[in-house]
């Protein structure tokens, strides 16, 4: 119990933090948002693109033999994940690791035998201090003195693969919105596209930028004042591969979460068990079930 309300704003909010607050207007004025990252980041995930290429190359038994699909860890193939509808699966490969999971992907020696998991282990302790600024000055707008959602060992980062021309398709994912606080989300290539006056635009990134998308859990935690970002990954028929990196962040289960914004929309509503079921409207075991190894 902390009982000075002074020392508990001293010690929540340590620096003021222009960039993220910046980001924050940027998210509320346009419901999306364009990350800066430094060129230590930019360079990181360029070498887990190139890692990415090498992995997706390899056949199939050797990808498959990364993969701890109860829980959700590694490699996955087309058709277990949707964006709609189960009958039109994403059209991608994808390589996922969970910061819950380290224990053990470590005890399987990934750490050791597999470079694309080694490598993302390094990007995703990067891209969280990008999501540990921007939460922290969300609760200190909306909840001064409260620290920012625990996020790490829920988020989880993914390297998706797609072969454009092999498909007939337009949409290689259909449109959708994730089921997550946010997204940070690259590419190689073009495809990405946001619906932004309910029309969808593909999106333009700068060398040293990622793409900030707001999803449904966000929408809660804010009372409707943040939507949640609908996107969708046109097919561009080009034969050379799409290699786009996510960075899927929930919020750990192990915390009271209570709305920044509180109304009619989320009245009665709990954060942390919608996180926990939001998966499995895409085909993913719910937050629960994946960390107890109990995913198909
Ligand atoms: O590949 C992309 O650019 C976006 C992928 C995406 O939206 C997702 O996996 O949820
Ligand atoms: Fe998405």
């Amino acid at each position: 119990m902390l009982s000075n309300a002074v020392e508990r704003v001293h010690d929540c909010n340590p620096v003021d933090n222009p960039a993220a607050r910046l980001l924050l207007e940027e998210l509320l004025a346009r419901g999306h948002a364009k990350l800066q990252i430094g060129r230590e980041t930019r360079r990181q995930i360029d070498h887990s693109f190139s890692i990415a290429r090498e992995y997706f190359a390899k056949p199939f038994p050797e990808k498959s033999s990364y993969a701890l699909s109860q829980y959700v860890e590694g490699y996955r193939e087309i058709g277990l994940e949707y964006s709609q509808v189960k009958e039109r699966p994403d059209l991608t490969e994808s390589f996922s690791l969970w910061n819950r999971n380290r224990a053990h992907t470590e005890a399987a020696g990934w750490i050791q035998s597999c470079p694309i998991h080694a490598e993302l282990r390094r990007t995703v302790d990067d891209l969280s201090t990008y999501v540990a600024d921007l939460f922290q000055t969300m609760a200190d707008k909306w909840a001064p003195g409260t620290p920012g959602p625990r996020f790490e060992r829920a988020s989880y980062i993914q390297v998706n693969y797609y072969e454009p021309a092999q498909h007939s398709r337009d949409m290689l994912q259909d449109g959708h919105e994730d089921g997550h606080l946010i997204t940070l989300v690259t590419a190689n290539s073009p495809g990405l596209e946001i619906e932004i006056d309910g029309k969808y635009m593909p999106v333009e990134l700068g060398e040293n930028e990622m793409l900030i998308m707001p999803g449904s859990l966000l929408t809660l935690m804010t009372g409707g004042a943040i939507p949640p970002l609908f996107h969708q990954v046109k097919n561009s028929r080009r034969t050379d591969p799409r290699y786009s990196m996510m960075f899927f962040v929930n919020p750990e289960g192990n915390q009271v979460l209570e709305p920044w914004i509180k109304n009619a929309s989320n009245a009665g509503r709990d954060v942390i068990a919608e996180a926990n079921a939001l998966p499995l409207k895409f085909g993913l075991p719910s937050l629960e079930d994946g960390t107890e190894g109990r995913g198909r």
